[in-house]
């Protein structure tokens, strides 16, 4: 989060723009110092602001809390829920010089990846009602519930639709219709309002498990891909290895809600966590937060300009040869600094 703010506070002196920000706590920073995930004062900044920049929360520290109260479920799930950030938008780019920090072969990928994830982010099995319950025989159940509401998924397909419409006019919808109610809503839905509203997209539909497959196999075949929660949540990550790394991958989720430019207001954060095994040593790859950044600046405060300058400066650090550990790959790498630095440079 200080490289991305470094970045940030670079651009605004260039383009003499006044970047206003405050910083509040969260996840474990919220239990440590206020006793709870997500501090009352915390709500109250993102409330009075126009955009959210997220880092990310959670780790062994507070691994132990019930589970209601650990970070993760306890400061960013409400977070999504209490602004309805239902749609939640993961560009998966592997730039072509980058092929080499790809677990897939190179044969596969000649131009790198390029495709977009669309998941719902406010319902679902996240939000579904959940209950640990010890039955009369002594044995323990627990249940989480899977529920999706047709207008739910029709207002993340209109983010896909808008998302298609600005790429190549393809859209896969990804479900589990042969096995779960919530999928069979989720296709009729989807084929609806596509023909009612978007008949000009070329739609296709895929099972989850396959889609996990086809990833692997050929992810270009994709465009945009949209899907529920949760199979946004493991999909997501997927695609993130495929593009090379975690640290690579940024995200915006938004609602319906404005702020006060009349734009989205969005929250705005890395897809991956605080990467515990690597945290404090200052070699995390700052690439996910900083385009975090990039994208918030394009959607909450209509920069897209300078979003677009950020975006092509950490494209050339990177595929000029300056790496953090995580797509390295038997190159020198570099600390989350220094690349910030290098990123600063190139702007
Ligand atoms: N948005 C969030 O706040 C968010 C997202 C995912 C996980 N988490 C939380 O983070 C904690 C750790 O979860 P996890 O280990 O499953 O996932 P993780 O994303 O933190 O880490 C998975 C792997 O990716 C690597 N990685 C992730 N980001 C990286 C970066 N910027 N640079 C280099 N490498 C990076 C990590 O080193 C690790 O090897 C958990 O508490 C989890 O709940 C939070
Ligand atoms: C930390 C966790 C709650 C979160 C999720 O599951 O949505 C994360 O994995 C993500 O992908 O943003
Ligand atoms: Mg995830």
């Amino acid at each position: 989060m200080s490289e991305a703010l470094r970045v940030l506070e670079h651009v605004a002196r260039q383009e003499k723009l006044t970047l206003s920000y405050q910083q509040a706590d969260v996840g474990g920073a919220g239990i440590d110092r206020h006793g709870q995930a997500l501090p009352a004062s915390t709500l109250k900044v993102c409330e009075q602001s126009d955009a959210i920049l997220f880092g990310s929360v959670g780790g062994p520290k507070w691994e132990k809390l019930p589970p209601a109260q650990q970070p993760e479920r306890a400061s960013l799930l409400p977070l999504r829920k209490h602004f309805t950030l239902f749609a939640n938008i993961r560009p998966g780019l592997l730039y072509r010089e980058l092929t080499d920090a790809s677990p897939l072969k190179t044969e596969r990928i000649p131009d790198g990846i390029d495709i977009v994830c669309i998941r719902e982010l406010t319902g679902g099995i996240y939000f579904g009602k959940k209950e640990t319950t010890t039955l009369a025989d002594g044995d323990v159940q627990a249940m989480d519930t899977m529920v999706y509401r047709k207008s739910e998924i029709e207002r993340i397909l209109a983010t896909a639709v808008t998302t298609a419409r600005a790429r190549k006019k393809k859209l896969c919808s990804i479900d589990k219709a042969n096995v779960l109610e919530t999928s069979v809503l989720w296709r009729k839905t989807v084929i609806d309002y596509i023909a009612k509203n978007a008949p000009d997209l070329e739609l296709s539909h895929m099972y989850v498990d396959n889609a996990a497959m086809q990833l692997a196999r050929n992810p270009n075949q994709f465009d945009v891909f949209v899907t529920e929660n949760m199979f946004g949540d493991i999909l997501s990550d997927e695609m993130a290895v495929i593009c090379g790394s975690l640290g690579m991958l940024s995200s915006a989720s938004l609602g319906t809600g404005k702020n006060s430019l009349g734009l989205p207001f969005g929250l705005y954060e890395p897809a991956g966590g605080t990467a515990p095994d690597i945290a404090g040593k200052g070699i995390a790859n700052p690439c996910a937060q900083i385009l975090s950044a990039a994208l918030m600046l394009r959607y909450s405060f209509g920069l897209g300009e300078i979003a677009t300058r950020i975006e092509a400066a950490v494209k050339k650090t990177v595929t000029s040869g300056t790496r953090t550990g995580d797509i390295a790959f038997g190159r020198p790498a570099v600390g989350t600094k220094a690349m910030a630095d290098a990123i600063i440079a190139n702007l």
